[in-house]
């Protein structure tokens, strides 16, 4: 049946083809028409719809959400770009601190979320912030929504990698704010970045200078290591910004040390905060795959230790945190001399960014390496596989130290630490640590295993005065950075040993440190009257010096320090000196490094002029009176030398009564004494500018009638010389016709030798006058091109010996440029015809009459 039906089906279309393609043609348009008209509309707004019912159904779950049940990501209501990004960044199971907060940020909630370090709490405030800006259906257009505020730049740098490779699949843009880059570049981009990480300086510098970004419509503020961000060192900064945000905004405060300070919180305007404590309970404040013990030494024997420690842990990856900058530097440079045999890097706040970026990465890459580093490196980094943390400096407080340590045994990786204390320093330091639940032990440094390294620093400081600096540079500025911590329990610079530390250095003297000095006659109450009686120090140094020693501008300096624009108290000094250097990542550490070996100078509490009234008012009458100081000294020395004084003059006199100049030493003159019109000048040190000139112009003179001289010299013998080889080349001649016509044999070299010196002196001497007839015949016998007397001497011993020896391989040269000399015997060429007194004729036959009786 079927196939008699195709058949006739067949038959159909093939009967009236135009039939049936106009058949097939309306079905095909009417089918497409159908098509695009179901679609086109319905697409678009199912899309849309799409995504809004799903942002509705994650929102749905999010009161649902039962932080135990939440083995995995996907088990929290997250976008499908984020779950994406997670899977394909490895992370899989939430850590504690994210399965805990995770569930609160989504529902809107404010959090602090506090843990131990390495657990994870970056991707805890990460993920909400992706969620949150894809709730809203973020565009570039809606400007800034998040704002991530870290205490470093090298932290802010590594939460924007982590944002990236887990937000990649969302289509939000997220930027980097941080000191150290080009700020219009940033200005350009700022305005249209959704999720901004930043460091507060720069952010702040944003909103005070970039006309196009506000913050109005941000929906989330996160504090990472929010501790340090709300201490004093930021406190300026940050209320200065937070007066920028929206109240409506949700913030998120974390933390390994976490705050708990009503005050700080209230500067933030929290409402109703979710307190998530991950490890208050736990035994220890620090993860428990960390070995932590201390040593005691001396404060000589640190370095001796530091390099004893290296060379017998070549294959680990170690960070060393130092006190401050200076000593990182001096350090890092007589290490790299010292090869300890592992790679020595340096990271501290003083360096370009460009620079800290490349440390930074590279210690990243490597797997065995040391970092010398400042705190800066303290918080947060995530440097992989790091095995030791070595704390060459005592921390500041327990929770620097906890911050430290926590550097290695990060997210279920083990690590050791290794706290390195002066004798005055334990006994407080360890009750801080045994207060915040950190267990560390103590351990011996065996005495015969330490490597003496002093002598090659003080054979390095010798050789090089620019070390030398630096080793001072690193002794004041550790004094410094001792002086200026709070806690005086544990930190007392009077009871370092100076010298031995110096020493130990390389330094052969204890750099003189002023500050020290000045504390300690304050510290015995003389110091208003010694004030007075110092008439060598200027007001404004002893001024300077009495503001240092309040305790309050000192602390804010010290927690000011972490700030990634610069981590002891210089760097803040040189900030608030040189704001520029503060945008441009500025490193001009020489001219400021003096001024530690000078003079403890105060620095800025304010950095970012937030005070600026009281402070700058003071600033600018001690910069006034500078000034004032500086001109009159200038105008000074200008009355002196109109009026002719003599300064600087120190006479010596020997035991006859004779001047004797010591210092400066006499400048000697062409001018012979007599023809000195202002002799008596030179017994000052002072300088009788006119005097100078007058002189120098004798000189002048007397220089140039002496260049004359000798030139005219030189073409008077050079005339002479010219006149000699003319009369030279004449008797030549004579004497060739003289031989010509007497006797054909006859030679002729002899007269060349003596000559032959004079004839290189004259070529060699006036090239441009040369003329080419003075030269001797090439084709005579000359076979030298000697120009000194002794290579002349040669030659002529070169010919005799051809004449000699005719058939010599060596005269060989000789051989073929004189043919025609050598055919004659020497000896007759000088025969000279016997004088027999008779006429020709009568000789004539004498000759036939003898040569007929010989034969
Ligand atoms: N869910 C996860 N699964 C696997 N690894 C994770 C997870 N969360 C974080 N990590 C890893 O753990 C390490 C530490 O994470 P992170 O830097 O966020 O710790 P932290 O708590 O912020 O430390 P710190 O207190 O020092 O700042 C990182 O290498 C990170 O990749």
């Amino acid at each position: 049946m079927r196939v008699k039906k195709t058949k006739e089906k067949k038959k159909l279309i093939t009967d009236d083809p135009v039939k049936n393609f106009e058949k097939w043609k309306k079905k095909y348009v009417e089918k497409k028409t159908r098509v695009k008209k179901a679609k086109k509309p319905t697409s678009k707004k199912r899309q849309y719809e799409t995504e809004r019912e799903n942002i509705q159904k994650l929102v749905k779950k999010y009161s649902e959400i039962n932080p135990k049940e939440a083995v995995k990501f996907s088990d929290f209501p997250l976008s499908r770009n984020t779950l994406r990004g997670l899977l394909e960044a490895q992370y899989r199971q939430p850590t504690e601190i994210q399965r805990q907060t995770i569930g609160f940020a989504l529902q809107g909630r404010d959090v602090l979320g506090a843990a131990k370090t390495g657990s994870g709490k970056t991707l805890a405030f990460l993920i909400p912030v992706l969620e949150c800006l894809y709730r809203e259906q973020w565009t570039a257009v809606d400007g800034l929504g998040a704002l991530v505020i870290s205490p470093t730049r090298e932290l802010a740098y590594q939460t924007f990698q982590v944002l990236r490779k887990v937000g990649k699949n969302h289509d939000f843009s997220a930027g980097l704010v941080i000191g150290g880059k080009d700020l219009k570049d940033e200005s350009d981009k700022i305005h249209r970045t959704n999720i901004i990480i930043c460091t507060p300086g720069r952010l702040l510098q944003h909103m005070d200078e970039t006309s196009t970004f506000h913050a109005s419509n941000l929906h989330m503020l996160v504090l990472d290591e929010a501790d340090r961000i709300l201490d004093m060192g930021f406190a300026d900064t940050l209320n200065a910004i937070v007066e920028n945000l929206p109240k409506t905004r949700q913030t998120l405060l974390f933390s390994a040390t976490q705050t708990k300070s009503v005050k700080d919180l209230a500067r933030l305007s929290l409402k109703n905060p979710e307190y998530v404590w991950v490890h208050e309970q736990a035994k220890f404040s620090t993860p428990a795959t960390l070995e932590q013990n201390y040593v005691v030494c001396e404060l000589h024997q640190k370095v001796d230790m530091l390099f004893s420690f290296l060379r017998s842990h070549l294959q680990k990856k170690i960070i060393v945190f130092f006190a401050c900058c200076k000593e990182v530097q001096y350090l890092f440079r007589v290490f790299c001399r010292l090869r300890p045999g592992i790679s020595v890097l340096a990271l501290h706040g003083r360096q370009h960014q460009m620079k800290r970026v490349e440390v930074y990465n590279d210690f990243v890459r490597k797997t065995a390496a040391v970092l010398f580093a400042t705190d800066i490196a303290a918080r947060g980094l995530d440097f992989p596989a790091v095995n030791w943390v070595l704390q060459f400096d005592c921390p500041e407080d327990a929770n620097t130290y906890i911050h430290r340590v926590g550097r290695t045994a990060r997210y279920k990786e083990g690590g050791e630490a290794l706290l390195v204390l002066l004798s005055s320093e334990e006994k407080g330091m360890i009750a801080q640590l045994q207060e915040k639940k950190v267990p560390i032990n103590k351990i011996q440094v065996n005495p015969e295993k330490l490597i003496c390294v002093q002598q090659k620093l003080e054979a390095f400081l010798a050789q090089e005065k620019e070390q030398k600096e630096r080793a001072q540079r690193c002794f004041v500025s550790y004094l410094r950075s001792v002086f200026l911590m709070k806690n005086k329990d544990v930190f007392d610079v009077f009871q370092l040993k100076l010298p031995e530390y110096a020493m130990s250095l390389g330094l052969a003297v204890a750099p003189r440190v002023r500050f020290l000095s000045k504390a300690q006659q304050q510290m015995s109450g003389g110091v208003q009257n010694n004030s007075i009686a110092a008439g060598d120090e200027s007001e404004d140094e002893l001024k300077s010096f009495k503001t240092q020693l309040k305790g309050k501008q000192a602390e804010s300096e010290l927690s000011q320090s972490e700030e990634d624009d610069g981590d002891d108290g210089d760097d803040d000094e040189e900030e608030g000196e040189k704001p520029a250097a503060l945008l441009c990542g500025s490193d001009d550490e020489e001219e400021d490094d003096q001024k530690d070996l000078d003079l403890l100078t105060v620095k800025r509490k304010d950095v970012f002029s937030v005070n600026e009234d009281s402070q700058t008012k003071e600033e600018t009458n001690a910069e006034e009176k500078n000034n004032k100081q500086k001109e009159s000294k200038v105008k000074e020395a200008k009355k002196i030398q109109k009026r002719n004084f003599k300064v600087n003059t120190k006479t010596i006199f020997t035991d006859n009564g004779e001047v004797l100049q010591q210092w400066p030493p006499l400048q000697r003159t062409m001018i012979p004494k007599g023809e000195e019109e202002e002799e008596d000048d030179e017994e000052t040190s002072g300088i009788n500018v006119e005097a100078a000139k007058e002189r120098l112009r004798k000189e002048d003179q007397e220089f140039d009638k002496k260049e004359y001289r000798s030139k005219i010299k030189e073409k008077h013998r050079e005339k002479r010389l010219k006149e000699k080889a003319a009369r030279r080349e004449a008797s030549k001649q004579r004497k060739e016709k003289q031989k010509e016509a007497a006797d054909e044999d006859d030679g002729d070299n002899d007269d060349d030798d003596d000559g032959e010196e004079e004839v290189v002196a004259y070529l060699s001497g006036v090239e441009e006058e040369f003329d080419p007839s003075t030269l001797p015949d090439p084709d005579k016998v000359h076979d030298s091109d000697s120009s000194d007397g002794e290579d002349s001497d040669a030659s002529v011993r070169g010919r005799k010996r051809s004449f000699s020896d005719d058939s010599s391989d060596d005269d060989g040269d000789d051989v073929q440029q004189r043919p025609v000399v050598r055919k004659k015997p020497r000896q007759e060429s000088t025969v000279t015809p016997l004088d027999t007194g008779l006429s020709l004729a009568e000789d004539e036959e004498l000759v036939l009459h003898l040569l007929g009786s010989h034969s």
